[in-house]
């Protein structure tokens, strides 16, 4: 399926390994994952799996304790981790943008909603003059739902809700004409309904998007609504990725069958459930597959060395040596 050849972004054997106390974190173990032009990918796995940390190195935002960080993340050819400083800050502005959990980290409270757009916009675009920038800016606000522009552009984050300030925070992402838009759970901090207007506006939004959107979320529920692709995480690897129709109707890795089935015992509507076990610390060292003591499958092979992430179907890897006996 997905040849090398139509991915926008590569990322090719990302290993990444931070210093503690305890010694040497491995907190990527070697992720290969691809992202293509107009589709949604959604990213899912329990705390502490590496998401966080997997879109940071997008933005080559990494860790001041960072030990050691290998592998490619190549953007249509270009390696990101390879580009000098004053290149990379570029690219975050212009080919890249993230939307945060909460929104205030992207929002200055001593600054009205008008000056972060205007500021974005300069940045980006400096040849656009006062009267288009505010255009934009209006036109913008609109888009993301934000009735009174006018009035909007003299607010300051404080005088606005959280959805309000979040579809801001969209505002701004959107404002780059990025290529590839990073969503680290965007709506894990707002309520029930709030986040699935939000849902609602990225879903109409990806209509004018030519780019590839990163939707990093807890909630499985979600992420089967608005993504094309899924992409479950277990203890910093990857272990199962396709199409997010097909990946939820029949699991190939075990993991992902355990949390569909413990999300139907609790009952959480679409939340991410918790399975039984030991969640597994970033210090242990691989030298068996890593779900081996929290899988009902286990046996003697998955104890024998870590599972490649091989092809399991049309668009579909897992990394599981068991997937086809013990998942028909
Ligand atoms: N700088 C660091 N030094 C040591 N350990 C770290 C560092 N950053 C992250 N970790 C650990 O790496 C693992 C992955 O963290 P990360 O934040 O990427 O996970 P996550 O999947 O985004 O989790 P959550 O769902 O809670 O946001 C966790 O165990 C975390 O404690
Ligand atoms: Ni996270």
């Amino acid at each position: 399926m997905a040849a090398h050849s139509d991915a926008m972004v590569a990322i090719r054997n990302l290993r990444l390994d931070a210093r503690t106390e305890q010694g040497p974190a491995h907190i990527l173990r070697g992720i290969d994952l691809d992202f293509a032009r107009g589709r949604i990918i959604g990213i899912v796995g329990e705390s502490g799996s590496g998401k966080s940390t997997l879109v940071s190195c997008l933005l080559r935002l990494l860790p001041n304790n960072l030990d050691r960080i290998e592998g490619e993340i190549l953007f249509e050819g270009t390696d990101l981790l390879k580009l000098p400083p004053a290149e990379m800050n570029d690219w975050r502005g212009r080919k890249i943008a993230m939307i945060f959990q909460d929104p205030m980290t992207a929002l200055n409270p001593l600054f009205t909603v008008g000056t972060h757009l205007r500021d974005i916009l300069r940045r980006r675009f400096p040849q656009l003059s006062r009267q288009e920038i505010r255009e934009r800016s209006l036109a913008m606000l609109n888009k993301v739902g934000i009735s009174d522009a006018p009035t909007r552009l003299d607010a300051y984050p404080h005088q606005l809700s959280g959805g309000m300030r979040q579809r801001i925070v969209i505002a701004m992402a959107l404002l780059v004409e990025p290529d590839l838009l990073l969503a680290d759970e965007p709506t894990t901090a707002l309520d029930a309904t709030v986040e699935a207007q939000i849902v609602e506006l990225l879903d109409r939004l990806r209509q004018d998007f030519s780019g590839s959107i990163v939707f990093i979320s807890h909630h499985l529920g979600l992420v089967a609504e608005l993504c094309d692709d899924l992409c479950v995480m277990y203890g910093g690897a990857i272990v199962e990725t396709g199409p997010v129709a097909e990946v939820l109707a029949r699991p190939r890795h075990p993991y992902t069958r355990a949390l569909l089935d413990c999300e139907i015992e609790d009952g959480q509507e679409g939340r991410l459930a918790t399975i039984p076990g030991e969640v597994p610390s970033a210090t242990w060292t691989m030298d068996a597959c890593i779900f081996a003591s929290r899988c009902v499958h286990a046996a003697e092979v998955c104890r024998q060395g870590p599972p490649a992430l091989l092809p399991a179907g049309e668009g579909r890897k897992a990394a599981c040596k068991r997937s086809f006996e013990v998942l028909p």
